[in-house]
């Protein structure tokens, strides 16, 4: 029995997100929680003549939702509006993203949890910490999904090179997920000639994509449908390694170091970050190995260089929000 929750079912990326995972075959039981509408999403959804058994959870059906899953993927709190930055969503979604981490530690504390709640930089430290608090955290089964900042990339590069096909255009992002934080490897693309000028596009489209989103819906909230391909990709990805044994699946995925301490051991010391976006292998366990850093360009090194004091700050900020009961 293959259970996986969505927390926030019934949202913007809940519901696509549901939808493309009431598709795989490697899901005996689709759960859907939300605090409101996931009764009715779930009913819709039940009648799509694929495998698995869709369950509808409201707003008091967090446990019940969460017994026994395999997976919890959250993609629940609230979404930015023009103006914002990711970080301001945190005084509402840090508390959203504690209440679940502590179902899941109560319900379900073996799951593999996929956070695409944001900001991601400080949210997934904030699951890990209630995680740690109730003695059941295993850094390889903790991920922030940074997929988006992948698929983006893929699609932009090919928008200025056409001989790339934006599928088949696999382009290694590390850091964080937000402005700055977001770190595209572009040199690393086979066969990639870019100028300064293209890099520059390329960079500053791929770190502001998200805005890109949120000023075109002008209000009505940020990327969902992009989220819930990127989403699915991931959680796909993370079922096929972990239920079915697939081997050699890589995706950039935002993680606590700890889940490969022998690999990040040097990177650790010499920035002091406990948590970063890289190439993560999977295996049965979940993370199997974190690849060490890619070579980076003089170009790409400054825009590490860049993004390492906001990360600090953002993962310190997450992290405070359980262990430091006078940020509560
Ligand atoms: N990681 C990424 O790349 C990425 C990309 C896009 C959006 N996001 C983030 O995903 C989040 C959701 O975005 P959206 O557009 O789907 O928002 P949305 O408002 O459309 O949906 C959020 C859903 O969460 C539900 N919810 C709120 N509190 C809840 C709780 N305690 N338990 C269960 N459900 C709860 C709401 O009822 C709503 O249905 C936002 O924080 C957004 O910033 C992340
Ligand atoms: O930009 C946002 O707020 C949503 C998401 O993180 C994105 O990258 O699209």
């Amino acid at each position: 029995m293959v259970k996986v929750v969505i927390c926030g079912a019934a949202g913007g990326i809940g519901q696509p997100l549901s939808l493309l995972l009431k598709q795989s075959d490697l899901i005996s039981h689709l759960a859907l929680f939300d605090v409101v509408n996931a009764p009715g999403v779930a009913t819709d959804l039940s009648h799509i003549n694929t495998g698995s058994r869709v369950t509808g959870h409201g707003k008091e059906g967090m446990n019940e939702a969460m017994k026994g899953a395999h997976t919890v993927v959250i993609p629940a709190g609230v979404p930015r509006k023009p103006g914002m930055t990711r970080d301001d969503l945190f005084k509402i979604n840090a508390g959203i993203i504690r209440d679940l981490a502590e179902g899941v530690a109560k319900n379900c504390p073996g799951a593999f949890v996929l956070v695409i709640s944001n900001p991601v930089n400080s949210t997934v430290p904030i699951v890990c910490e209630v995680l740690k608090q109730h003695g059941v955290f295993n850094p390889k089964k903790v991920f922030g999904i940074s997929t988006l900042d992948v698929v983006r990339s893929s699609r932009f590069v090919s928008e200025i090179d056409s001989s790339m096909d934006p599928r088949a255009t696999r382009v290694t992002v590390i850091g964080g997920h937000s402005g700055v934080t977001i770190v595209p490897v572009l040199s690393q693309i086979p066969g990639q000639k870019f100028t300064k000028e293209q890099l520059d596009t390329l960079t500053h489209r791929i770190q502001y994509g998200g805005d890109e989103v949120v000023k075109a819906k002008d209000g009505a909230g940020s990327a969902t449908l992009s989220m819930a391909f990127a989403g699915a990709r991931f959680t796909n990805a993370i079922l096929e390694a972990t239920v079915a044994g697939k081997t050699g699946l890589v995706e950039s995925t935002y993680v606590n170091l700890s889940a490969d301490p022998e690999s990040t051991a040097a990177f650790r010391a010499k920035t002091g970050l406990d948590y970063f976006a890289q190439d993560v292998e999977f295996g049965r366990e979940g993370v199997a190995h974190i690849r060490p850093l890619p070579h980076l360009s003089d170009y790409e090194q400054a825009l590490l260089d860049a993004a390492l004091p906001e990360l600090k700050v953002n993962i310190a900020k997450g992290t405070a929000f359980i262990t430091d009961n006078s940020k509560i």
